[in-house]
């Protein structure tokens, strides 16, 4: 059929090449000055529907993702459905976990035997070879054993739970499931804005996302209200995200969440409560050939509270070999602007130099 090819279709596992992948130097992003809200109602509502398509409220939203995809990268979104009470639920349960002390939290300690998930102290986790103030617990999808043959090994492993508070895993979980959901929802929008059909995503290399999940604090710093801050102060170093859609739910009132234009300026991205912050990862802006940029940011938290962040990252299937889509090499003068991707190298690649352990 007609569709655009997003990505081959056949799982294809390769040897590990962590410098096969080069980011592109040149930014797409716009001087935006602010970040967009976006009601994607209708889209939630919708999407399921066969003849979404058709819908005008649908394209409404369409047209309104697609416009702050082209210019920022970043967008808030509301009406997606998640209830407010389980995202304020997830960031208190995240504070009380870091509230605890270190013996209680080390328990769940971050290794590689763990396939990199747990527990991290605060100046563990790196980004550009300079520690980031925050301490977090990772959790991604869980790998067995041989499941992507050598291309997953790095990855193998189940999630590291607490057993205090209690009931922090099956909130967690249940959490990280209406995420899937958000954002296969939000996906299908942008498979529209892209010209494709609304599943296109799903059917052609993000059927199975392997979901990353960050439970984050950043803790007051010492020259915290100092307006000349210090390198060794930032909360979290300016990064792009690495797969397609991330959901970020922060603190209301703190703002740190900081999102690079195309001039060099940071632009906060304010707190909005009961939305959730978005941003596409490298896979998307490989996918649509620089159309959508993977916009950098940083966090600096400096203000006088501890401040908690809970981001979901959903991202195509571990073993998807990410090319530009034929619809986008097309919209942008016929010529692809990246090679091929195979998204768990650029994982594994990250991952196994953001540590300091
Ligand atoms: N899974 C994601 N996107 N995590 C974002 C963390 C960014 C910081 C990391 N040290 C880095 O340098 O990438
Ligand atoms: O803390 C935040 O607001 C964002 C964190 C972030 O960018 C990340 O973990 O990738
Ligand atoms: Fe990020």
């Amino acid at each position: 059929n007609s569709l655009p090819l997003a990505f081959h279709p056949e799982r294809i596992i390769r040897p590990l090449d962590p410098t096969r992948y080069k980011a592109s130097r040149n930014s797409m992003a716009t001087d935006f000055k602010s970040i967009p809200l976006i009601d994607i109602g209708p889209l939630v509502s919708k999407w399921d529907d066969p003849n979404i398509e058709q819908d005008e409220h649908v394209a409404e939203v369409v047209r309104q993702l697609d416009k702050a995809c082209r210019q920022a990268g970043f967008f808030y979104v509301k009406g997606h459905g998640i209830p407010d009470s389980l995202i304020k639920d997830v960031r208190e349960i995240t504070r009380t976990f870091f509230s605890l002390p270190y013996e209680e939290k080390v328990k769940i300690k971050l290794s590689p035997g763990t396939g990199y998930r747990g527990y991290q102290y605060v100046g563990e986790n790196i980004t550009k070879g300079v520690p980031d103030m925050h301490e977090a617990i990772d959790c991604y999808r869980e790998v067995e054993p041989g499941m992507y043959g050598e291309l997953g090994k790095t990855m193998e492993g189940s999630n590291k739970w607490p057993s205090n508070p209690p009931e922090f895993r099956n909130m967690m979980e249940e959490y990280i499931t209406r995420c899937t959901d958000l954002s296969r929802k939000i996906m299908r929008g942008l498979a529209l804005a892209l010209g494709g059909s609304a599943d296109e995503f799903e059917r052609r290399g993000a059927g199975d996302p392997f979901w990353v999940f960050r439970i984050i604090g950043y803790p007051v710093l010492p020259n915290g209200s100092s307006a000349d801050m210090l390198e060794s102060d930032i909360g979290c170093g300016a990064h792009t995200d690495y797969g397609l859609l991330t959901l970020v739910n922060q603190d209301d009132n703190i703002t740190a969440l900081q999102v690079r234009n195309h001039s060099g300026e940071w632009i906060s991205a304010v707190p909005i409560p009961g939305t959730f912050v978005c941003n596409i990862g490298d896979m998307l802006k490989i996918l649509t050939n620089g159309i959508y940029e993977s916009t950098l940011h940083r966090v600096i938290n400096k203000s006088s509270k501890y401040r908690v962040c809970v981001a979901y990252f959903y991202e195509t299937n571990y073993d998807a070999a990410v090319v530009p889509m034929d619809a986008c090499v097309n919209k942008t003068g016929g010529v692809k602007k990246f090679g091929e991707a195979v998204y768990g190298e650029h994982l594994v690649s990250k991952v196994t130099t953001n540590f300091v352990i």
